[in-house]
């Protein structure tokens, strides 16, 4: 069965609440264990939101319910207005979704791939070649829609599923881990994509994503989750303030360590008043208030106990960091 999935033209998501999405209270239990546990969140119109977890946090489990392809158990969720539950056709309608997988026949060329899609999508024949061709510039692949998609890289093969999921011009794309094993070029397309689908047509994104720096660079706002919950949500600066001003970590070598009483422990008591202080193993890391008078601190005891320099670390907080905090993980743990 195909489903008619051409943005209905009746909805204006721009009227009224400046959001495209919003999902309240979702619940997904398999068995007796709830893998989304109360999810809430909003998507605003012609916003990048970065949505974030650790392998099994419940993301994919998330993005199935918002996309569609999952009921869930408890809460609602609402597309441009739309119920996804009451009214899930015009609501799908309005969602653009690029699976991790690449979807598509290898002995065909781009453009008869794309032509497949708009078929099964029932997109109207009158628009079919000039959408194809805008969605296929779009990905900037204009030049090889005649070839073969056998003989694309992974990052073009990915860029061709990114267009087919924009065929009906949704006005939310989820993009699912879209740089996973791309090319450098690829990856800056896709950036390239994603920022111009936003500014030209004030499209809204989900990305997930286990590379930080991409999600630094691209995404407004970001949704951090956990064991199916949401652990902090906000923007950059509002989700890296309570970090304070940087980031001290000093890994001590055994010899080191032997050359305190404590170890490590005698570090952590030191730097109890220059920050929040925690400590894995044989490294300290702690939240630095007022980095010169932390330097100076780190200068003295280095003197004092005859300790090298080589372990120490200085950062500013950055998501990593803030991951690494909120859920004791990094996020690439597994990935
Ligand atoms: N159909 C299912 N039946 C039972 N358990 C499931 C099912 N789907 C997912 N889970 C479990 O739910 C948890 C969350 O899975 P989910 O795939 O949503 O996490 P994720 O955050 O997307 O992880 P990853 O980054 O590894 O893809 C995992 O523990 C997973 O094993």
């Amino acid at each position: 069965m195909t489903i008619d999935l051409v943005a209905p033209e009746g909805v204006d998501v721009t009227s009224g609440a400046a959001d495209v999405l919003t999902a309240e209270g979702l619940v997904k239990k398999f068995g007796d264990r709830s893998v989304v546990d109360g999810i809430s969140l909003r998507v605003g119109k012609g916003e990048i939101l970065g949505f974030l977890g650790p392998n099994g946090a419940g993301k994919s489990t998330t993005i199935a319910m918002l996309t569609g392809a999952l009921a869930p158990d408890e809460g609602s969720i609402s597309v441009g207005g739309l119920g996804l539950t009451a009214d899930p056709i015009r609501a799908k309608a309005l969602i653009g979704v690029v699976p991790q997988e690449i979807a598509l026949y290898p002995s065909l060329t781009a453009r008869q791939n794309l032509a497949f899609f708009a078929g099964a999508y029932k997109l109207p024949r009158r628009l079919r070649d000039e959408r194809i061709d805008w969605a296929l510039d779009v990905v900037g692949l204009t030049d090889r829609a005649g070839d073969r998609v056998s003989s694309f890289s992974g990052g073009m093969q990915r860029r061709v599923n990114i267009a087919a999921a924009l065929l009906h011009k949704p006005k939310l794309l989820f993009l699912d881990e879209p740089t996973v094993g791309v090319d450098a070029q690829s990856r800056n397309q896709i950036f390239e994509t994603v920022l111009r689908l936003r500014a030209e047509f004030g499209m809204s994104v989900v990305y997930t994503s286990h590379y930080m720096p991409e999600v630094e660079q691209l995404c407004d706002r970001i949704v951090i989750i956990d064991d199916g919950r949401v652990l902090a949500e906000g923007t950059q600066d509002e989700l890296l303030e309570p970090l304070g001003e940087g980031l001290l970590e000093w890994s001590l070598n055994e010899a080191e360590s032997a050359l305190l009483p404590k170890g490590v422990e005698d570090l952590a008591v030191a730097f109890t008043a220059h920050g929040e202080v925690t400590v894995t193993a044989a490294t300290l890391r702690v939240r630095v208030t007022d980095m010169p008078a932390t330097l100076r601190r780190v200068s003295d005891l280095a003197t004092e106990h005859g300790l090298g320099l080589g372990g120490i670390k200085l950062g500013r907080p950055d998501l990593e960091s803030l991951f690494l905090d909120l859920t004791g993980r990094q996020i690439r743990d597994g990935a």
